[in-house]
């Protein structure tokens, strides 16, 4: 099956100089994601936008407010990394940037640790665990040494299709430093699951959420990005 945009301009256009390993990643999705349970059968012909494209539309919004966050050099953890959305994309498009890419898995690590060899990413961190373990001060052994010494949560944590807001706010914002920000892609029911995350999202000091449509690139459909800080 061939993607939709394969004689596209835009996936170029739009990544710039991360677009020859995204390619490779394309290539290696194509080949092997649906067999090895990484995507669905039926988005083998629109990786390029519903995956690669579609996390890609992220990565202005981290410049952002990288530069918002305190830390001097920022580190952002993808969590519920999966089969490497956003996490691989974000990390070819920021290659100055540490991204801890954190997957409980066994499968899909196996894949990440491929993906990471073979696009040759030097920025990345890949942590076999649940969110629940790589909270600061509580991290469990067997991933101590992959993380920071001293650490005291990532300065912005990305994520994708892990959960609704009810759930994800408790899972994440432990690990999200002071002042620091989740930086997800959302869908069209984000305002939604807002609403019902107020009382989660005040227990754990997750304040002032703003919600951005998010261009995709050329006419392809925008997504949603949901900023939030941590009190
Ligand atoms: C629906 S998949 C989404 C994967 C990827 N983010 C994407 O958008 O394609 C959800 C991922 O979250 C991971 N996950 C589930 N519970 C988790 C937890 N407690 N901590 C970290 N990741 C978790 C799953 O293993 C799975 O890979």
């Amino acid at each position: 099956m061939t993607d939709q945009l394969a004689h596209s301009d835009l996936p170029r256009e739009i990544l710039g100089d991360a677009y020859e390993k995204l390619a490779l990643f394309h290539k290696k999705l194509e080949e092997e994601g649906e067999p090895r349970g990484i995507i669905g059968p039926r988005d083998v012909d629109i990786i390029w936008e519903r995956h690669i494209l579609n996390s890609a539309a992220l990565v202005p919004f981290l410049l952002e407010e990288m530069d918002d966050v305190r830390s001097v050099k920022p580190i952002i953890g993808d969590i519920g990394s999966g089969g490497g959305f956003p996490g691989i994309i974000v990390a070819a498009c920021l290659p100055d940037v540490p991204l801890y890419l954190v997957e409980p898995m066994e499968r899909r690590v196996e894949w990440l640790h491929e993906v990471v060899d073979e696009l040759d990413l030097k920025n990345v961190t890949l942590v076999r665990a649940r969110a629940q373990e790589v909270v600061p001060g509580k991290v469990a052994e067997h991933i101590k040494s992959l993380l920071p010494k001293h650490f005291k949560g990532f300065d912005i944590v990305t994520c994708r299709a892990v959960a609704p807001m009810t759930k994800l706010t408790g899972m994440v914002f432990p690990l999200i430093a002071p002042s620091g920000k989740l930086v997800t892609l959302k869908g069209r029911s984000v305002e939604t699951e807002l609403e019902k995350a107020a009382k989660e999202m005040k227990k754990y000091g997750a304040v002032s959420p703003v919600v951005y449509e998010a261009p995709v690139g050329g006419d392809l459909e925008s997504t949603r990005v949901l900023v939030v800080e941590k009190k």
